[in-house]
């Protein structure tokens, strides 16, 4: 299979729901949302999530979706709808033939609850299922930071096609990794990446606001010939993964550059692109369950830029299980040249726990 529809709709799907997203992170920026305004966060994941479910229903009617949210308190809140309604009615791609792809804007307020509701999937082994984070990162997005629109279709358990909208990572893939540089206070137009990939077929990247159907340009993991000259990455939020873990982990490979710290799957698109080299989530409570959501496209888009991505213990990422990776803990992710040395000390600082 090539995937190429499926390909096309997730990226104009990911850029019309990025859209929102900026909106609302620049209403909030320039504190235009009154204060009784439900969390922004929270208006731009359901109207992020109705669009992009609106598109996939639209050209794959039998395939399921994976969403982190559901309608029900939209339905009993009417500001709360209204408002949410009134952002998704005007978001459009400004290009037409783009925006035809999607199956053009939705119906009605009834319609867009509708596909709020449709991301309701188990998940799991059979069948075509899409995994959508509308917003992943919410606390970078809340502090003006990075997040990322998500949206990756599995196929009978295994990631095919997988897309990510940063729009607060910076375009050019050589930029150096920092997690600010890029962020999009101003608005500017051109800003953002968008990395694709699809399984067998290699990794992308182009500008975000290239709502066209132009191709991306190859991207892949940096050659790392010495890794005490690494850059690992992790997330801002200690609650997330063990910062003094990772730490442990940089010192016994004699890495001496600080972590870069960033929130949501950026990390996974930033080392893919070779502005960073390794990934490291290391659990922090023994019995949080990573999401599907929270992975699936940016473990595509690693492997297919030429890198690894395994869990603590060296397993592959399973997605067939349901909504979560029961199965794996935390995440390692490096080029395949240097992944099972980074391996090998991630499980010999985690074994003197
Ligand atoms: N205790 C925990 N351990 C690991 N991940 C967690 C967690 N609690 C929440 N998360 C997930 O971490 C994601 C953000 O990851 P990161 O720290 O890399 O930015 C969140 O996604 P959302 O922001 O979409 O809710 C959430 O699903
Ligand atoms: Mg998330």
């Amino acid at each position: 299979m090539s995937y190429s529809k499926e390909l096309k709709v997730a990226q104009l799907a990911v850029q019309r729901a990025s859209i929102l997203t900026k909106k609302v992170f620049h209403e909030k920026a320039k504190g235009t949302l009154s204060k009784d305004d439900k969390s922004p966060v929270t208006i731009g994941d359901f109207g992020a999530q109705a669009l992009i479910i609106a598109a996939i229903k639209k050209n794959f009617p039998d395939d399921q979706v994976v969403g982190e949210e559901e309608a029900s308190s939209l339905r009993d809140d009417v500001k709360l709808r209204d408002q949410i309604w009134g952002l998704v009615d005007g978001t459009r791609l400004s290009d037409a033939e783009a925006e035809k792809v999607l199956g053009g804007p939705i119906e009605s307020v009834e319609a867009m609850l509708d596909a709020i509701d449709a991301g309701n999937s188990a998940g799991g082994a059979k069948g075509r299922i899409w995994a959508l984070d509308p917003i992943d990162g919410t606390k970078g997005f809340l502090r003006g930071g990075q997040y990322a629109v998500c949206l990756a279709l599995m196929v009978d358990g295994d990631v095919k096609v997988g897309v990510l909208g940063c729009p607060n990572l910076p375009i050019d893939d050589a930029a150096p990794l920092d997690a600010t540089s890029g962020v999009d206070q101003t608005d500017a137009e051109g800003k953002g990446v968008l990395f694709s990939a699809v399984y067998g077929q290699g990794a992308t990247s182009r500008p975000l606001s290239v709502a066209g159907l132009a191709k991306g340009q190859s991207i892949h993991m940096k050659e790392v010939k010495d890794i005490t000259q690494a850059t690992f990455c992790e997330s801002v939020e200690a609650g997330h993964s063990s910062h003094g873990d990772q730490h442990a982990i940089a010192t016994k490979l004699n890495i001496s550059k600080p972590s870069v710290r960033m929130d949501s799957q950026a990390k996974y698109g930033s080392i893919a692109r070779g502005a960073g080299d390794i990934y490291l989530r290391l659990p922090v409570s023994a019995t949080y369950q990573e999401k599907i959501w929270d992975h699936a496209s940016g473990d595509l888009i690693v492997r297919e830029a030429g890198g690894e991505v395994t869990d603590s213990l060296g397993k592959r990422l399973d997605f067939s299980i349901g909504r979560t990776l029961s199965a794996n803990k935390g995440v390692v992710a490096a080029p395949k040249a240097v992944h099972s040395t980074v391996l090998e000390v991630v499980k010999e600082v985690l074994s003197k726990k």
